[in-house]
């Protein structure tokens, strides 16, 4: 191993009481809400196809004209609410909310900068309002803060000279004093979640990433920290130069998943997936015919994959520049709610089960007991679900909805459950009682 000043502080899993609810949460709700969306990827009447939180660069919009928009910002049909309600019904335990994105527009009244919610015509503290309101559905809230900033004069991509370290140290100390700022005034916040730490400016500072998380514990004890934010002392991100992850969970999954059966060594750690349900558009963007739009049943798949493989699922919406919120995004909650209405304790504090991954879908594992649950995505048309078990491990009973259903033994550590004849709409769930075995 090499000596590292700024890697990992520790390895395993965290199991402190707050890292456990953060875990066992295991479904959340992830918004990007900014002066992007009032644009929502089109500028002069042309339509830009790139994340239409990227416009600002896809347009190639001078930063005064882009900053201008602040002053447009008045989001008359936004409810916090209500926002905060149809999360709860969608059946999302955490919600992570961009404090801050790229363009440095700050949702909160930060007095580290002029370009917050307190200059636009809307005024009040969105930030307050959401925390109140999904608090108050007890739901967790998380905060995104994005240190890259195209904003402030002192961001730099790279440190090339003198007068660049000199600057970048002011963006530093500014960075760090918005996210105190963050930490002390809002203190039901739950976790943080950091982004635009690619650049070289951020990996030439690996000290810095590492005095923020340490700040944050302090202010905020149990506070979890994504492994995004953090860079060793030679520059590796999230995962140290002796391969040990930093921060508190892996946050490397933007827009896609672990293979179930190729990549499960992430189980040796906590990580987080974050979605979009377009292709790639996390800001509102007005033409979702550009790209493929996933259907509530392929997010609701990857949302069994996911915990089925012990990570979390953060869902991506992008609120209007008025504050509404889109019909597919609202019919994308209605449906994934139903199911977890009705099937939410295969997911919640739900884990790898260490099975071998079967072609009909993916086992999850409550915390304690012997049980392991099957959720069924693809149904075989002879109505037999193979399920190979550790071996020397017995299922003494399967049950649907709590009827129970047949378990033939097939061979040495396998068996047919045999699913009921129907017509699916959704994916069915069967609980196994095993015994024995690993
Ligand atoms: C969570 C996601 N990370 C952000 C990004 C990015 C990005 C940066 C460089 C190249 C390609 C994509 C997206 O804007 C969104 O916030």
């Amino acid at each position: 191993e090499v000596p590292l000043k700024y890697g990992a502080q520790y390895t395993g899993k965290r199991t402190d009481e707050a890292m456990n609810k953060w875990r066992g949460n295991r479904f959340g709700q992830f918004i990007h809400w900014g002066l992007y969306a009032i644009p929502g990827g089109v500028w002069n009447g042309k339509t830009y196809n790139y994340a239409a939180e990227f416009l600002k660069s896809s347009a190639k919009i001078p930063t005064s004209t882009w900053d201008s928009l602040m002053y447009q910002f008045n989001p008359v049909k936004f409810n916090a609410r209500q926002w905060a309600k149809m999360a709860k019904q969608m059946g999302a335990r955490y919600m992570t909310i961009t404090t801050k994105h790229h363009e440095g527009f700050c949702l909160w009244p930060s007095q580290y900068t002029d370009f917050n919610i307190g200059n636009t015509p809307y005024k009040k503290d969105i930030l307050k309002e959401l925390v109140e309101a999904y608090n108050a559905e007890g739901i967790d809230v998380n905060f995104y803060y994005s240190v890259l900033d195209w904003h402030h004069p002192d961001w730099r991509y790279d440190i090339k000279s003198p007068e660049d370290s000199v600057a970048f140290r002011r963006f530093l100390q500014f960075a760090s004093g918005q996210l105190r700022e963050l930490a002390t005034n809002y203190p039901t916040v739950k976790a943080f979640w950091f982004d635009g730490t690619w650049d070289n400016s951020i990996k030439k500072n690996g000290w810095w990433t590492l005095e923020v998380e340490q700040m944050l514990k302090k202010i905020r004890p149990g506070a979890v920290v994504n492994s995004r934010l953090r860079a060793d002392d030679f520059g590796k991100r999230h995962i140290d130069s002796n391969g040990k992850l930093m921060g508190d969970y892996e946050s490397g999954y933007e827009r896609r998943l672990p293979n179930p059966v190729k990549d499960v060594q992430v189980t040796r750690w906590d990580w987080e997936a974050c979605m979009t349900v377009p292709e790639n558009q996390w800001g509102y963007h007005k033409d979702w015919s550009v790209s493929h739009v996933k259907s509530p049943l392929e997010l609701l798949e990857m949302l069994v994959h996911t915990t089925s493989m012990g990570g979390n699922f953060l869902l991506n919406f992008g609120p209007a520049g008025d504050g509404s919120i889109r019909a597919e995004e609202q019919h994308i909650a209605r449906t994934i709610g139903a199911w977890m209405q009705q099937n939410g304790q295969v997911i919640y504090d739900c884990d790898y089960a260490g099975w071998e991954k079967q072609d009909w879908g993916y086992f999850t594992k409550p915390r304690t007991g012997n049980i392991v649950n099957m959720v069924v995505f693809n149904i075989p048309v002879n109505g037999l679900l193979k399920v190979k078990v550790p071996a020397g491990t017995k299922i003494s009973k399967a049950t649907l909805a709590g009827k129970n259903v047949k378990v033939e033994e097939i061979a040495k550590d396998q068996f047919f459950i045999h699913l009921p004849q129907q017509a699916y709409k959704m994916p069915p769930v069967i609980v196994l009682e095993a015994v024995g075995g690993a």
